[in-house]
C-alpha cells in the first residue's frame, strides 16, 4: 500500500540490467527516476540471462545481484531500492516481459515504469513482446552520454506512456569498469568503493 496517498497506486520503477559489473552512472539513474517519477520504489532487476549479450562471458550472476546489493545498500543507496532476483531464479533467456507479467499478478495495483538508457530504448522493438511492454508499463529514459532520447519510429505509432529523464551526461559503462579491473587499474571512480573491494577480493574480470 502507498505511505501518504491512499488513493494513489504506489508508482514502480523496473530498472533492469546485467550490471556486470553495477556502475555509479546506474545509480544515478535509478535516483533520477525515483526523483521526477515520484516513486515509490525502485526494483533492481538483475538479468539471469541476458539474450542480446549471450555472446559474451559474464560474472556469475550471483555476483552481479551480490554487487547490486552492496551498491543500494551503501552510502549512494535508497530504502525505496529493491533487489529482485526473479530472472536469476528462472532458467532460460531473460524477458522483461515474463518478469513484468509475474510481477503484475502479484501486484495488480502497481504502476510500472520500465527505466532505461537511450541505447536500450533504441533497441527497443528488438525485445521479445515490447508492444504488450508497452501496454504494461510506461518507459522513462535517461539520455546516455551525448546521446539524444529518441524513440524508434515503431514506438512512437503505439499509444504509450514515454518520460524523459533528466540527468546529466555519464561516460561510466560496465564496459569500462571490466576494462580497468583486467588492467589492474582503480576502478573505484566507476564503481564506487564498495563493489571495487568485491571485484578484487572475487578476482571477477581478471582476465578480460
Ligand atoms: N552511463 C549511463 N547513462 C545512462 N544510462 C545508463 C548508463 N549506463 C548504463 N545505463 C542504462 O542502465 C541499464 C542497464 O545497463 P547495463 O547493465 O547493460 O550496463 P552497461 O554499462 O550498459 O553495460 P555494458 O557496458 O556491459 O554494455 C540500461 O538501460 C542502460 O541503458
Ligand atoms: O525482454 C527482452 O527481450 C530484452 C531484450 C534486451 C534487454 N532486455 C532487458 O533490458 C535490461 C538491460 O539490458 P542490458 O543488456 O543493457 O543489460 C535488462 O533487464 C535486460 O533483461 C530485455
Amino acid at each position: 500500500m502507498s505511505s501518504s496517498h491512499s488513493n494513489r497506486a504506489r508508482q514502480v520503477g523496473w530498472f533492469g540490467g546485467s550490471f556486470d559489473p553495477v556502475h555509479r552512472a546506474h545509480l544515478a539513474l535509478a535516483h533520477a527516476a525515483l526523483d521526477q517519477l515520484a516513486l515509490d520504489e525502485v526494483r533492481w532487476i538483475v538479468a539471469g540471462q541476458p539474450w542480446q549479450k549471450s555472446g559474451r562471458r559474464m560474472a556469475d550472476a550471483a555476483h552481479r545481484a551480490e554487487m547490486v546489493r552492496l551498491t543500494i545498500m551503501g552510502e549512494g543507496g535508497d530504502p525505496r531500492f529493491v533487489v529482485d532476483d526473479r530472472e536469476i531464479r528462472r532458467a532460460g533467456p531473460s524477458y522483461t516481459l515474463d518478469s513484468v507479467r509475474e510481477y503484475q499478478q502479484e501486484r495488480p495495483g502497481d504502476a510500472l515504469w520500465l527505466i532505461l538508457g537511450q541505447d536500450q530504448l533504441a533497441g527497443f522493438p528488438s525485445w521479445n513482446g515490447w508492444e504488450e511492454l508497452v501496454e504494461r508499463m510506461g518507459l522513462a529514459v535517461a539520455a546516455r552520454a551525448q546521446d539524444e532520447v529518441r524513440a524508434p519510429a515503431a514506438l512512437l505509432e503505439r499509444p504509450h506512456r514515454l518520460v524523459r529523464l533528466v540527468m546529466p551526461a555519464l561516460q561510466w559503462s560496465s564496459t569500462e569498469a571490466r576494462r580497468l579491473a583486467a588492467e589492474g587499474a582503480d576502478v573505484r571512480p566507476v564503481v564506487g568503493d564498495e563493489v571495487a573491494g568485491y571485484i578484487a577480493r572475487h578476482r571477477l574480470y581478471s582476465e578480460n
